[in-house]
C-alpha cells in the first residue's frame, strides 16, 4: 500500500508505540521511531514487530493489531541519521517525558542548524506529546536557548512545533499477560489525537485523519493535568500505602476512591475559578473516580505513581490545581492529603521513590517536603500548602509525640 508519508515518532515507549504509533500506522503512514534506549532500539529492530491490546473502556470491547515495517534509529549511535530524519519526515511527533526534554530540544535544534547549512526551505511540524503544564514554552524557549543567535529566524521560519494531547492509557503488560512480544502496549482505544488548531496544518496537502485540530491547547493541558492526572495519582498513592496495586481495586477501595473523588472535587473548582470554566455536574465528577472501576482494563498504580518527586512539582498534578485552589479560597485539604501519601510510597524499581526515601531518612520530612514541591515558607501561600501537606503526612504517619 501506498504509504501517505512519513512520521518520526521521538520516543518509542509506551505512548510512542501505544498511541502515536498505532494511530500513525492505522491511518497509513511509515513510521520511523527514535529514541535512546539502545536495548530497545535494537530490540524493536530484531523483532520487527509489535502488538497493541485496545479496549474500549465504554463497551469494554477489545481490539489487537499489529504494527510492523517500521525503521527504528538510535538518538546517539544514530544521530546523523536521526537529525536527517526529523528535518525530511512529514510529521515530527514526541512522546516524552520530561526528563528527556532538554536533549530532544537541542536534537530539534541541530535539526534547524542543518537545515541553514543545507538552504533548506522547508517547515518542519512538530507535534509535543507529553503530561506537562508549559510544554510549548517549554520546548521553544528549550530550543531558542540551544541555537545560536543568527539561527532563531531559521528556527522560526521552519520549524513549527504545535501542542498535541497523548491521552491513551499505555501500560506495558504484567506477567500475567505477557505474550511471546517483547514490545507489546496494553491500553484504552482513544482514536484521535487532539492537536493545536493551526493554519499552518490547515494549508498542509496531507492530514493525518486522527487528527482532532483544536483551539487553545494550553488551557486543556491543564485541564487534563489538574483535574485528571490529579484523580489518578492521588487514587495511585493512597491505594499503594495499602498494598493494592490495580486502579480497578483502586477505584472501589473506600479511602482511595473517596480522597480521589473529593480531590477531583476541589481540583476542577480550583481550576474553574482560575480559567472561567462551567460548573461540573456531580455525575461527571463522580466518573472521574467509577471510570476505573472497569475490570477489562487495569492499569498499574506503580505507572501512575511512577517518578513521584516529578509528581509533587509546582506545575504538576497537585500543587498546580492547589495553587488554583487557595488563590480563590477553596482549602485544598484532599489534594494536600492525597499528596502527602506520595510520600510514603516505596517502589525499588523506580529511582524516584527509593531516592525520596532516603533523603526523608537522611533530611527529614520537613526538609523534604520543602524542596520536592519547591516550597518557599516565607510565601503565603506556599506556607498554607506546605503545613497542608506536613499535617497531613504526620496523620499517614500515625505516631503519636506523646508517647515518645
Ligand atoms: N503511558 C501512558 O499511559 C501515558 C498516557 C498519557 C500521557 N503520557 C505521557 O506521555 C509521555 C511519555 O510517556 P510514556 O508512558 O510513553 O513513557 P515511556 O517511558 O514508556 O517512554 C518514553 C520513551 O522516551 C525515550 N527517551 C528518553 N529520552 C529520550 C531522548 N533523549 N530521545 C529519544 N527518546 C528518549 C525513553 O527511552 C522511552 O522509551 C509522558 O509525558 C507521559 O506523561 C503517558
Ligand atoms: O505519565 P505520568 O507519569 O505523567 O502520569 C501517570 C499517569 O497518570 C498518566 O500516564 C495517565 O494515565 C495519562 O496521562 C492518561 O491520559
Amino acid at each position: 500500500m501506498d504509504k501517505k508519508g512519513c512520521v518520526l515518532i521521538i520516543g518509542a515507549g509506551r505512548s510512542g508505540r501505544g498511541m502515536l504509533g498505532e494511530l500513525f500506522d492505522r491511518d497509513g503512514w511509515q513510521l520511523i521511531f527514535a529514541d535512546n534506549d539502545t536495548q530497545l532500539v535494537e530490540g524493536l529492530r530484531k523483532q520487527n514487530y509489535y502488538t497493541v491490546q485496545m479496549t474500549d473502556l465504554s463497551t469494554n470491547e477489545n481490539q489487537e493489531r499489529r504494527i510492523e515495517n517500521f525503521k527504528v534509529l538510535d538518538t546517539v549511535n544514530d544521530y546523523d541519521e536521526y537529525i536527517d530524519a526529523i528535518i525530511n519526515a512529514d510529521y515530527v511527533a514526541t512522546a516524552l517525558k520530561p526528563d528527556a526534554f532538554k536533549q530532544v530540544a537541542k536534537d530539534l535544534a541541530a535539526a534547524v542548524a542543518r537545515l541553514a547549512d543545507l538552504k533548506l526551505n522547508k517547515k518542519v511540524l512538530v507535534t509535543l506529546g507529553a503530561n506537562y503544564v508549559g510544554l510549548y514554552q517549554t520546548f521553544d524557549t528549550l530550543i531558542r536557548k540551544a541555537l545560536d543567535t543568527e539561527l532563531i529566524p531559521v528556527y522560526e521560519a521552519s520549524m513549527c512545533l504545535i501542542m498535541s494531547i497523548v491521552n491513551r492509557k499505555n501500560l506495558l503488560p504484567d506477567t500475567a499477560h505477557k505474550t511471546e512480544d517483547q514490545y507489546r502496549i496494553i491500553g484504552d482505544n482513544k482514536p484521535v489525537l487532539r492537536v493545536e488548531d493551526l493554519p499552518v496544518l490547515r494549508e498542509k496537502a496531507e492530514l493525518p485523519a486522527f487528527f482532532r485540530l483544536e483551539k487553545n491547547l494550553d488551557l486543556a493541558m491543564v485541564y487534563k493535568i489538574w483535574t485528571g492526572n490529579l484523580v489518578q495519582c492521588s487514587m495511585a498513592f493512597v491505594a499503594l500505602k495499602d498494598g493494592i496495586e490495580y486502579t480497578n481495586e483502586a477505584a472501589h477501595h473506600p479511602k482511595a476512591s473517596l480522597y480521589a473523588y473529593y480531590a477531583a472535587v476541589e481540583g476542577y473548582n480550583g481550576v474553574a475559578a482560575e480559567y472561567h470554566l462551567p460548573p461540573r455536574s456531580d455525575e461527571e465528577a463522580k466518573k472521574t473516580v467509577t471510570i476505573f472501576r472497569n475490570e477489562e482494563f487495569q492499569d498499574s498504580l506503580h505507572r501512575i505513581a511512577r517518578e513521584p518527586i516529578r509528581k509533587f512539582g509546582r506545575n504538576d498534578r497537585f500543587l498546580g490545581p492547589a495553587f488554583c485552589c487557595i488563590k480563590h479560597g477553596i482549602v485544598p485539604y484532599y489534594i494536600t492529603k492525597c499528596l502527602a501519601y506520595g510520600f510514603f510510597y516505596y517502589n525499588e524499581h523506580d529511582p524516584q521513590s527509593v531516592e525520596l526515601r532516603r533523603r526523608i531518612e537522611n533530611e527529614g520530612i520537613e526538609q523534604v517536603i520543602q524542596s520536592c514541591c519547591s516550597l518557599h515558607l516565607e510565601a503565603e501561600y506556599d506556607a498554607i500548602i506546605y503545613q497542608l501537606i506536613l499535617n497531613a503526612y504526620y496523620e499517614i504517619l500515625g505516631k503519636n509525640p506523646l508517647d515518645e
